[in-house]
């Protein structure tokens, strides 16, 4: 008997401590995600049950095929509200068809063999069952120091994801956090209590032209947002980047690259980090800290689930950061693929903010964020074209080196209670020749760049899967 044809029930010994071994490794993974054991080991028992317990099928793509046994249930309840069984035969269907394994067809579907118990209601919920309207109290599960709630009004699907309240690194990305990276000089160990405060800025400083981004009331200082503003409304007059060999079309086409489509070299925060000497309260780490203001999620027609604040916003407030797995843009590419065939949503950001400081990325270097199966808050803030309510800031916290660095949304203006919040995905809805065809912007601005599309339609599939790349060289590539 091979390793991998054992069943998880062998009475061989080193088989059960290697499953044992295969077990906790799971369970942490799914609870690093923030899954309690709890709610794992049911799903998982069944998954091994099903697939004759193959560990490998379970094992791969980062525990991706539990994480969609976790959320099957899900599709099981829509499946029932409608009256119908399909949605967990197809699932089982796909599987038997992906993993080409045999099942047999008397075996119970993995959702129907989920005890009622794991669904991810109560505590660990995404959404709750049994209502029409779906209603959750806090996505988050706990993860944010803030409840975000989620709202239904029309009668939509489940967002079917996991929330993540930081980002995780899919598989190849190269994400170093090192002390030694950070170099005494760029951070402030010396510091003690409030940077803010400090009559002469502190290293920390530098990134922003030695003064801070943020003022003493932890919103963004006018002449720093005017200048990010400025940069993402005007790009060509800005510093657009061209690389030699571009990530993005090296992903699509390694031995034929096309030429860059250029990359807007933008304005980064710089935070306080732990090599700092001052405190958490440091005016100088407000995204690190998270979201604090009070957000939901809600259903729009015509454009699905969307984000507003309960709460009145100041201009220049911090929202909260796009979340999602760090991938390599191969990785996405090939995702995207899959996906297409899948016809799934996915939800990346390119992290190309500094690659014009380089010559030649590697591979593990050139990274984005894809927020369609982990994700937070952010993935559901919908595209407003030129005249959206936030912007994207990137932000350098932990590594000096801007492969990785995290994207935060702040408010361009003051923002009244319960008005949507929407950003500028940075879409060149005239790029016919992307392989994926944007969605039809319902965005509602006078400015809306989908004019011409409206016009004249075109007809190419419509997956609504976010772009990448954009053509213009636009700061935002989904
Ligand atoms: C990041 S998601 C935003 C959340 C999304 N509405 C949902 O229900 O999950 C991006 C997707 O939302 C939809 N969307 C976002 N902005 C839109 C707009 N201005 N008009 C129409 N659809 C939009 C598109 O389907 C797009 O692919």
């Amino acid at each position: 008997m091979t390793t991998h044809q054992r069943d998880s029930k062998s009475s061989d010994p080193r088989a059960t401590n290697s499953n044992e071994l295969k077990q906790r490794k799971a369970l942490s993974a799914m609870e690093d995600l923030g899954i309690s054991p709890e709610v794992v080991k049911p799903v998982l028992y069944n998954l091994l049950k099903l697939y004759r317990g193959r560990w490998e099928l379970i094992e791969e793509e980062n525990y991706q095929t539990l994480a969609d046994a976790i959320f099957e249930p899900l599709d099981e309840k829509k499946s029932i509200a409608e009256g119908s069984t399909s949605s967990n035969t197809n699932t089982v269907k796909h599987k038997k068809r992906r993993k080409n394994i045999q099942v047999d067809d008397d075996m119970e579907p993995i959702a129907k063999l989920t005890r009622p118990g794991v669904h991810l209601d109560n505590s660990n919920s995404l959404v709750q069952r049994n209502s029409k309207f779906h209603h959750d109290n806090d996505i988050t599960r706990g993860t944010e120091k803030i409840k975000i709630s989620l709202i239904d009004e029309i009668g939509l699907e489940p967002p079917k994801f996991l929330y993540i309240p930081q980002n995780i690194s899919y598989q190849d990305a190269y994400v170093p956090f090192s002390l030694a990276r950070i170099s005494d000089e760029s951070c402030c160990l010396e510091c003690t209590g409030d940077c803010l405060s400090l009559r002469v800025p502190c290293a920390c400083s530098r990134e922003t032209g030695g003064e801070f981004a943020y003022t003493p009331q932890g919103l963004l200082t006018d002449d720093f947002l005017n200048a990010c503003i400025d940069m993402n409304l005007e790009p060509q007059n800005h510093h657009l980047f061209h690389c030699q060999y571009c990530p993005l079309e090296k992903a699509k086409n390694a031995d034929n690259p096309e030429p860059c489509k250029g990359h807007l070299l933008r304005k980064f925060i710089k935070e306080c980090w732990r090599k700092c000497g001052c405190t958490m309260d440091c005016g100088n780490r407000v995204v690190q800290r998270g979201p604090t203001r009070e957000l939901q999620v809600f259903s729009m027609e015509g454009k699905g689930w969307a984000v507003r604040s309960v709460g009145y916003l100041p201009k220049g407030s911090f929202v909260c950061e796009y979340i999602g797995e760090i991938l390599t843009n191969t990785e996405l590419y090939e995702r995207n693929k899959r996906s297409l065939k899948n016809e799934r949503h996915t939800y990346p950001v390119s992290l190309d903010a500094d690659w014009g400081s380089e010559q030649v990325l590697k591979d593990e270097e050139a990274l984005c964020l894809d927020a369609t199966h982990f994700g937070n808050v952010a993935r559901f803030i919908n595209h407003r074209c030129f005249d959206s309510n936030l912007i994207e800031i990137p932000v350098e916290m932990e590594t000096p080196h801007h492969h990785y660095y995290h994207i935060a949304f702040f408010t361009k203006r003051n923002i009244d209670p319960y008005e949507e919040l929407t950003w500028d995905y940075g879409i060149d809805f005239e790029d016919v020749d992307h392989p994926i065809k944007a969605f039809e912007c319902q965005c509602g601005s006078s400015y809306c760049r989908d004019v011409k599309r409206k016009a004249a339609p075109i007809k190419k599939k419509e997956f609504g899967v976010k772009r990448i790349a954009s053509s213009s060289g636009s700061k935002t590539k989904l």
